[in-house]
C-alpha cells in the first residue's frame, strides 16, 4: 500500500516546547482518514508541516515520497483549508474563484461554479461579509476545484450547523469517490468520523498514539461485560485497555488477537468514540503499525 503521508519520528519545536516529537504515522492513497486527539495535541502542526508552511525540527515527513515544499508539481496536488478558513476578505467570491484558477493548472471551474451555486453562496459577496459556515464553504470548494492528490482539513466542520455539516460530509465523500482523492481531515466529531472515514490517525502530546484501518481497529477490539472481577485478574482477554467496576458487574474494552469465547464474558462491538476515548485516556497504550508494545495488564490473549 502506497502512501500519501508518511512522517518518520517527525517533530516541530516553537520555541523551547515541542508542538510534535517523535511522530511516525502513514495515511494510504486513497484512503479518508481522520486526524484526532486533544486539544493542542499537534494535529494543526502536523497538517502545516505536510503542507510546507512549517519546516520540521526532526525526522521527516513526505508527500508521495517527496518533502514538501520542495517542488511546485507537489504543491499543485496538495488542497488545504486551514482551521480559521483564511480567504481576501476583499476579494468577491467570483474574484477568488477566478484567482483560483490562474494560480492552478489543474483548475475545474464548473466544479467551482456549480458547487457554490447548489450552496446559495453568492458569487458577488465579498468574502469578509460571508458567515463563518459560509467562508468555510467557499474555502473547501477553492481546496477541491485545484483537483488536489491530497486535501487536508484542519477541522472543516467546526462552523457549520448540523444539517450543513452533514451536507458537507457528503459532498466531500462524493468528490472524494469521483477523483480518487486521499483526505485528511482534523475533527473532534467521533460520530462523524466513524461514519465516514477509513482510517485513523489518533495524536496525543505531540505524537501518534493509535494509526490503523478503522475496520481493522474496530475487529480488534471488544467490550466485555460480566461478573465483578477483581482488577487485573482477567485471563485470555486480549490487553485491557479501560476498565470499570459495579458491585456486581465488571465491564471491560480489550484489544485482542481473536475472538473470546470465555463463558463468563458476554462480548460486544466497540464504537470508534469508545475506542478512541479509551486510548487518550491511558497515555501509555497505543496501537500503531508494525512492533506493537502495548502495557499487558491482563492475561495476554
Ligand atoms: N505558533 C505557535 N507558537 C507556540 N506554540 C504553538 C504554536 N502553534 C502551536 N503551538 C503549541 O503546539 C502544540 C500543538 O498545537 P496544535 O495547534 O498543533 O494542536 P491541535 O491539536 O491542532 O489543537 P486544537 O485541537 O486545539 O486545534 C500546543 O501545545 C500549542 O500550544
Amino acid at each position: 500500500m502506497t502512501s500519501a503521508l508518511e512522517t518518520t519520528d517527525l517533530g516541530k519545536r516553537y520555541g523551547r516546547d515541542w508542538g510534535l516529537r517523535g511522530c511516525s504515522l502513514r495515511v494510504p492513497v486513497g484512503s479518508v482518514a481522520a486526524l484526532v486527539g486533544p486539544n493542542g495535541a499537534g494535529k494543526s502542526t502536523l497538517l502545516h508541516l505536510a503542507v510546507g508552511l512549517l519546516k520540521p525540527d526532526e525526522g521527516e515527513v513526505r508527500v508521495f515520497g517527496k518533502a514538501p515544499g520542495d517542488s511546485r508539481e507537489l504543491l499543485e496536488q496538495v488542497g488545504f483549508v486551514a482551521q480559521d478558513t483564511p480567504l481576501y476578505p476583499d476579494f468577491t467570491v467570483a474574484e477568488l474563484v477566478k484567482l483560483g484558477s490562474k494560480l492552478n493548472r489543474t483548475w475545474d471551474d464548473d466544479l467551482a461554479v456549480d458547487r457554490l451555486g447548489k450552496l446559495d453562496i453568492p458569487l458577488d459577496r465579498k468574502a469578509g461579509r460571508l458567515s463563518g459556515g459560509q467562508r468555510a464553504q467557499v474555502a473547501l470548494v477553492l481546496a477541491i476545484a485545484k483537483r488536489p492528490r491530497l486535501l487536508l482539513l484542519d477541522e472543516p466542520v467546526a462552523a457549520l450547523d448540523p444539517l450543513a455539516r452533514r451536507e458537507f460530509m457528503q459532498a466531500l465523500m462524493g468528490i472524494v469517490a469521483d477523483q480518487g482523492t486521499t483526505v485528511l481531515h482534523s475533527s473532534h466529531l467521533l460520530g462523524d468520523v466513524e461514519r465516514t472515514c477509513d482510517w485513523l490517525v489518533v495524536v496525543r502530546k505531540g505524537s501518534a498514539q493509535v494509526v490503523g484501518s478503522v475496520d481493522e481497529l474496530l475487529a480488534e477490539h471488544r467490550t466485555l461485560i460480566g461478573p465483578r472481577t477483581r482488577e487485573g485478574e482477567y485471563s485470555g482477554v486480549g490487553t485491557v485497555l479501560r476498565e470499570s467496576h459495579t458491585d456486581k458487574q465488571t465491564t471491560l474494552l480489550v484489544r485482542t488477537g481473536g475472538p473470546i469465547h470465555h463463558p463468563a464474558w458476554n462480548v460486544s462491538d466497540v464504537t470508534l468514540e469508545d475506542l478512541v476515548l479509551a486510548y487518550l485516556a491511558d497515555p501509555n497504550a497505543a496501537a500503531l503499525p508494525g512492533p506493537v508494545s502495548l502495557p499487558q495488564r491482563g492475561v495476554g490473549a
